[in-house]
């Protein structure tokens, strides 16, 4: 019996021949395979119907064929898709690896068959649509992905089709096309619905959040994509589309926002206060500028030179692995957040909820120009190493950064350094925290009161400023850019819910 392609002991491994090569080896993972289709040597093209350019020789010696399409590493954790062909004397032998192979794909159970996607048309540079169909539906379809497509008419329509009508049975995944303000709201859509379906009051700062049992995953499309860009390592949507495919899971942490005790919003990437806030707040006013409306408000934030006065009170991760100041990164598989994740498994009680450790609280008072939790590093293409470099995914902490007063020739500096290889926290106006939870309390807040005290801004903002004459006129408050969404209120208690309570499908590479 002759065939050009040696079947290895090693199931994975293939000799292939195609554009012309005699016996290249070359080795795919199973796990990496995408799909298998038998090639219609004759007639020359695959039952897809593309051209597949293969030298006449070959077609005449060896008739039969099918093609592997499989993950392809490239540069900066970007993935492809590769296609692979492989020739033989008989049809049986070509069926049998193809069947083969097909059913080894079949046992793979962590890869999507259904998924519920949703396409935000106005994310970034409103290209949801297109990307998606361009860029990821012909991967889907190539591995036999079945879809439900919704294209979103509204904000919050994704959030609160995921919370009251999605038939999640159906499905093994939502998948959502934006950025990260769409991620936010599926993220709230599954939450709220995981909690209410269990019981669970949002509302309790003490309760512990049911995790979610559905992954989400994200295609690229939005203006700062950072928590893709934390995740995968790269803002691609085709790298996103194969994670998706290969059934990638990556655990997350979620934190929940808290204003007198009743619940605000959830967060995974970044809650920031002052300089953060602002340029949300003024940024939000450009949206058709679309991503480059963040250099615009940042460039004008930066010049405002704005600090705010407030009490920071937090509680220090004291018990796990892992400092912000570590040169290590969180990546797939990372030790730190198996470590630490475990503090929060079914059969342990987080320690920071027994009574002894209350009395861990540190309380800073001071004047801001940011307050930054990031629950991850937030690394994103303004920013490849992100706000906090060493974060991790999934170890139940937030790293908070505070940087004060300082001139605005430090905080440019400051700033600089998150594009550059020098620490950023390395600088005396910055502090960097590993924290369970915190507080904020602006200067001026009488904490019941604190809404009429914001619509009465104007009034207290110029009472501030008569009272101190020489002062730099910085408003009373800010507000808080919650995953690039504007809180309601200055005065926030925040506590990462710490279990790795949510899947996306993306990983670090
Ligand atoms: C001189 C260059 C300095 C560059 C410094 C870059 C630091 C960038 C750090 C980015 C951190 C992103 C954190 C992610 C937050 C997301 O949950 C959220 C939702 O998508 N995005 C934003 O809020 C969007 C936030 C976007 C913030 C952009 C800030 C741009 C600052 C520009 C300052 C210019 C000063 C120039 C002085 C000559
Ligand atoms: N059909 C729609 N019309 C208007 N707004 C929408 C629609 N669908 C979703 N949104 C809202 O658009 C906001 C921004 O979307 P998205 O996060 O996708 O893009 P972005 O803000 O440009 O990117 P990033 O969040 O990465 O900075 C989200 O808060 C979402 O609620
Ligand atoms: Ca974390």
């Amino acid at each position: 019996m002759h065939h050009p392609f040696k079947v290895g002991f090693c199931f994975p491994k293939f000799l292939r021949r195609d554009k012309g090569e005699s016996g290249t080896s070359h080795g795919v993972s199973v796990s990496e395979i995408l799909a298998v289709r038998e090639l219609d040597v004759d007639s020359g093209t695959k039952d897809d119907g593309r051209w597949q350019k293969m030298p006449q020789k070959s077609t005449e010696a060896y008739p039969y064929a099918f093609t592997v399409s499989y993950v392809e590493r490239a540069w900066q954790h970007r993935w492809r898709c590769s296609d692979v062909t492989f020739h033989c004397l008989e049809g049986a032998l070509c069926q049998q690896w193809v069947q083969t192979i097909r059913e080894q794909l079949t046992a793979l159970t962590s890869r999507p068959k259904h998924l519920l996607v949703y396409i935000n048309p106005y994310g970034g540079k409103q290209q949801g649509e297109r990307i998606y169909e361009q860029k990821v539906a012909p991967l889907f379809t190539l591995a036999s992905i079945s879809t439900h497509v919704i294209v979103t008419e509204h904000a919050n329509h994704a959030r609160d089709h995921l919370r009251t009508e999605a038939e999640l049975k159906k499905y093994d995944g939502v998948v959502c096309v934006g950025g990260d303000g769409m991620f936010s709201e599926m993220v709230h859509g599954l939450v709220s619905r995981t909690q209410r379906d269990n019981g669970v009051d949002q509302n309790s700062p003490e309760e512990k959040l049911v995790p979610c049992t559905l992954r989400i995953g994200i295609i690229p499309a939005g203006s700062t994509d950072c928590i893709c860009y934390a995740t995968v390592g790269i803002n691609d949507p085709v790298t996103s589309a194969l994670h998706i495919i290969v059934g990638d899971a990556q655990a997350m942490d979620v934190c929940s926002v808290h204003h007198n005790n009743t619940f605000l919003r959830y967060s995974v990437s970044l809650l920031g206060y002052g300089f953060y806030g602002d340029v949300l707040a003024d940024s939000e006013r450009k949206r058709w500028m679309g991503p480059a409306r963040y250099d615009f408000s940042g460039f004008k934030t930066f010049l405002t030179h704005h600090y705010y006065e407030g009490t920071v009170s937090f509680l220090p991760a004291t018990d796990i692995l892992g400092t912000p100041r570590d040169k290590t990164r969180c990546r797939a598989g990372c030790f730190i957040c198996q470590h630490n994740g475990q503090l929060y498994s079914e059969d342990h009680q987080p320690l920071f909820l027994l009574p002894e450790y209350k009395g861990g609280w540190r309380v800073i008072r001071g004047k801001f120009l940011a307050i930054n939790a990031a629950s991850m590093s937030c690394a994103c293409p303004r920013s490849p190493k992100g706000l906090s470099p060493a974060a991790h995914l999934a170890d139940g902490t937030t790293d908070l950064i505070l940087v004060r007063k300082c001139s605005r020739f430090n905080f440019l500096r400051h700033l600089l350094r998150h594009t550059s290889k020098y620490d950023q926290f390395d600088m005396t106006f910055v502090e960097v925290h590993r924290v369970r939870r915190f507080r904020f309390t602006p200067r001026y807040c009488q904490s019941d009161s604190e809404l009429d005290l914001r619509e009465n801004g104007k009034k207290l903002f110029s009472q501030i400023c008569r009272d101190h004459p020489a002062c730099s006129c910085s408003p009373a408050y800010s507000s808080w850019n919650c995953d690039g969404e504007i809180l309601p209120h200055a005065a926030i208690e925040n506590l990462p819910v710490g279990q790795p309570s949510l899947h996306s499908s993306v990983k670090g590479t």
